[in-house]
Formats: C-alpha cells, sequence, structure tokens
C-alpha cells in the first residue's frame, strides 16, 4: 500500500486508529475456547466488527510465537483473511526484527512475501545494514523503533550521543539509507511532547504511536504536536480494545470503544 492510498483511507474512514490484535489466550472470552483455533476466531469477530472505524491492524507476533506452530498458524490466518476480505487495511507485523544483512533478507522475506504484510516494526540498533534489507522491498515500510512508549526507553533512546539524543540521532541517520522514503517510525504516545523535536527532523514521515489507552498516553496530545497537513499519524490501541469486555458481547464492545477514538480522531482531522 502506497502513502496516498493510506492517506485516502485515513480522509474516507475519518480515522487514523489502528487496532492492536495482542490476543492472549488467558484473556479471550472463554465461549471461543472450544473453536479450533479460538485466537484467529477472536480476531475475525474483532476484524469483523471494527473494520470500518480503524485503517490498520497490527498484530503483535509474540502473541502467536508464543503458542508456536498452532500460534503462526493463526497468525497466518489472520493476515490471509485481512488481505482477502478487508485489502485496503494496512497490516503491521509488529515483530521488532533487524539483525546482519542476510539475515535481516530473511526477516523482511518471512513478513513481506510470505505472510504478506504491508509492514513491519525494526530495532535500528544494528544500524544501516540491518534496516536496508527490509527496505529493499519497494512497496513496503519498515517501521523503525525511534522513541519508545515504556519506561526503559530513557535508558538509551535519550541519552546524549554525539551531541544528540540517541532517537534523534536513529531519524537522521536512518534518513540517508537507500530508499528511506520506506521508512515509518514508532514514537509511544506517552512521549508525545517529544513530537514537536521530532518533526523537526521528518516532517513528513508516517507515524506509529502506540501507548494510548493501557499505557496512559493523550490522543488530543500526539494530535497537537504530530499531526501533519497528511495526517502522518496512525495511532494504535490494542488492549483498550480489545478487552473492552470478556463476554459474549467482546466484538460489539470493541466496536464501540473503537468508536469512540474514530470519533475523537474525526474531530481532531477537522483541525487541518
Ligand atoms: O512497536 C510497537 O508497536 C510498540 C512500541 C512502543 O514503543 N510501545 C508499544 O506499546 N508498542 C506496542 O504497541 C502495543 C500497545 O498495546 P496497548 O498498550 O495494549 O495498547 C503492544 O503491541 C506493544 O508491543
Amino acid at each position: 500500500m502506497t502513502n496516498k492510498q493510506l492517506i485516502d483511507q485515513i480522509r474516507l474512514k475519518q480515522s487514523f486508529l489502528c487496532i492492536g490484535l495482542d490476543v492472549d489466550i488467558n484473556k479471550i472470552p472463554k465461549h471461543l475456547l472450544v473453536e479450533e483455533d479460538p485466537i484467529f476466531a477472536f480476531n475475525k469477530a474483532i476484524i469483523d466488527a471494527t473494520n470500518h472505524l480503524c485503517v490498520a491492524y497490527k498484530p503483535n507476533t509474540a502473541f502467536y510465537e508464543a503458542h508456536g506452530l498452532k500460534g503462526w498458524k493463526s497468525l497466518e490466518k489472520t493476515i490471509q483473511y485481512l488481505n482477502t476480505h478487508y485489502p485496503e487495511q494496512f497490516t503491521i507485523a509488529d515483530a521488532k526484527r533487524g539483525d546482519i544483512g542476510n539475515t535481516s533478507s530473511m526477516y523482511a522475506k518471512a513478513f513481506f512475501e510470505d505472510l504478506g504484510f504491508d509492514s513491519v516494526t525494526i530495532a535500528p540498533y544494528m544500524g544501516k545494514d540491518s534496516v536496508e534489507p527490509f527496505l529493499a522491498f519497494e512497496d513496503k515500510h519498515t517501521i523503525l523503533l525511534a522513541l519508545t512508549s515504556n519506561e526503559g526507553a530513557y535508558d538509551f533512546q535519550t541519552q546524549i550521543v554525539d551531541g544528540m539524543e540517541l532517537y534523534k540521532k536513529v531519524l537522521t541517520t536512518s534518513k540517508t539509507y537507500k530508499n528511506a522514503k520506506n521508512l515509518m517510525y514508532v514514537v509511544g504516545a506517552t512521549k508525545a511532547t517529544y513530537l514537536t523535536d521530532i518533526r523537526k527532523i521528518i516532517p513528513d514521515s508516517f507515524l506509529l504511536v502506540p501507548g494510548v489507552g493501557a499505557q496512559g498516553g493523550s490522543l488530543s496530545e500526539v494530535c497537537k504536536y504530530g499531526m501533519t497537513k497528511d495526517v502522518g499519524l496512525l495511532v494504535n490501541s490494542s488492549r483498550g480494545i480489545i478487552y473492552a469486555s470478556t463476554g459474549t458481547d467482546f466484538a460489539e464492545v470493541a466496536r464501540v470503544k473503537a468508536e469512540e477514538l474514530q470519533e475523537q480522531m474525526a474531530a481532531e482531522l477537522k483541525k487541518v
């Protein structure tokens, strides 16, 4: 999916919501446990109930890998379901990969070619040759961790290296990578005030912003400091939507929660 197609979807749906499919078998409604593939059954119900309110879905691969082969199958069925029934959705494999070049190439093949995701999250720590194999996929997006939502972000990401915070160095240096136009960046919603500085370095790039809802980040602050004329934001919520109810009404309640965020987003979009 191109940036233009993504922006068109955002305008059409008046939403820049990404729904995180972080499916914990211990948190899904009990009645689904009799299904052959409870995780896929859960995802299918959530996707069918919410797709008109969001522009992206982000399965976090950890929740699938935890179940070995069975979990990987659930992930595969989920992305196939999205690509078949809702091809307009931007899909993010939240896998946080990155390794020496030939290994990164294999990760890129796994998520882009085999599974067919539009994008994958990547840790920048190993540098240029660990990121460029993902960027080599012309029609795909590589989402680089810049400033993450968690407390540990202050351990390294905000430390000064060569006269600038490390996350700024990640932004500045990554702009020089081959095919840098395929880059997007992760900035946590809990770090919204940093977005003013971030936008000085990457004025137009799309940002994946997790951390509203369960982690306490503010949507209005994210929009105030991070929104561009072409929106430039995908704001993720996982637990706040998918576990809003643990009863048989879980998909309907997830829809209500997604709608609340979509309505706030529509109001923000009126400002740009
Ligand atoms: O890359 C991510 O998506 C990510 C980066 C980050 O800085 N913080 C962060 O929470 N995430 C992911 O975003 C999701 C947040 O989930 P909730 O807190 O339940 O909305 C999880 O899948 C996290 O792994």
